[in-house]
């Protein structure tokens, strides 16, 4: 009996993943909101392992794997890769680290996104924390972010707006109907971000001690 996700797509058998049973927070926001930075001080903090599903698609373009050229011109031109690739990454991420608790940051990013990952893997996200903050410090942000990404671009910038706000918010959207999301006012200093994102993730217990 197979455990990967493509075994499962085909026998009808179980994800790992599924097997596991993992704590999962989905960190969202448009490009530039600050998933990244955020998540950085989170795992600091609060012990999560931090999985950027951007950042195993850039590792995946880099390990020469036969997906690379299709995932590079997918991201390239700000476009949602097909499911089934990024959700082997995330799962291969989860089942190799000894942790139990994730965020998993962008991702995910449209609804076939996230059915498929509820369907093949059965998890729920304990919340989303959603980071909130205009197109125009979002621009702002990656015109200056200079780490090289090829999709730091005005051109490519604009493109993922648009999928952000066409494919992206009705997956918050979902998760708010259901009471999951905690939103972030992410326009704010880096630190004062933080505060609102502590407050999240502290237990009421310990906020009451405190
Ligand atoms: N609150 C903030 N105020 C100002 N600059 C910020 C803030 N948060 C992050 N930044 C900066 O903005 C840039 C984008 O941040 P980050 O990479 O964390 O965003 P992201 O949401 O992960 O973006 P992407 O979706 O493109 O991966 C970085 O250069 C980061 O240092
Ligand atoms: N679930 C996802 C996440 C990302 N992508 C592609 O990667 C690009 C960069 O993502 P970041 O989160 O690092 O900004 C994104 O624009 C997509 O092309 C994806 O396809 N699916
Ligand atoms: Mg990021």
């Amino acid at each position: 009996m197979g455990t990967s996700i493509d075994a499962a797509h085909t026998e009808g058998t179980e994800s790992a993943l599924s097997v596991k049973k993992p704590k999962v927070v989905f960190v969202l926001g448009g490009p530039g909101s600050g998933k990244g930075t955020q998540c950085a001080n989170i795992v600091e903090h609060f012990g999560y392992t931090h999985l950027s599903a951007g950042d195993l698609l850039r590792a995946e373009i880099n390990s020469g794997s036969e997906n690379g050229t299709m995932i590079q011109n997918m991201i390239s031109e700000g476009v949602i890769v097909p499911p089934e690739v990024t959700i082997k990454l995330l799962e291969k991420a989860i089942m190799e680290s000894e942790n139990d608790k994730f965020l998993i940051d962008g991702f995910p990013r449209n609804e076939e996104n996230r059915a498929m990952f509820e369907s093949v893997t059965g998890i729920v996200p304990e919340f989303v924390l959603f980071f909130d903050c205009s197109e125009e410090e979002m621009e702002r942000r990656l015109l200056s972010r200079n780490q090289g990404r090829v999709d730091d671009n005005i051109d490519t910038i604009r493109k993922r707006f648009k999928v952000f706000v066409e494919s992206s918010l009705s997956v918050i959207n979902y998760y708010n109907s259901k009471g999951r999301v905690r939103k972030i006012d992410a326009a704010k200093p880096v630190a004062e971000v933080f505060e609102a994102v502590k407050a999240v993730f502290t237990p009421v217990d310990d906020k009451a001690a405190a």
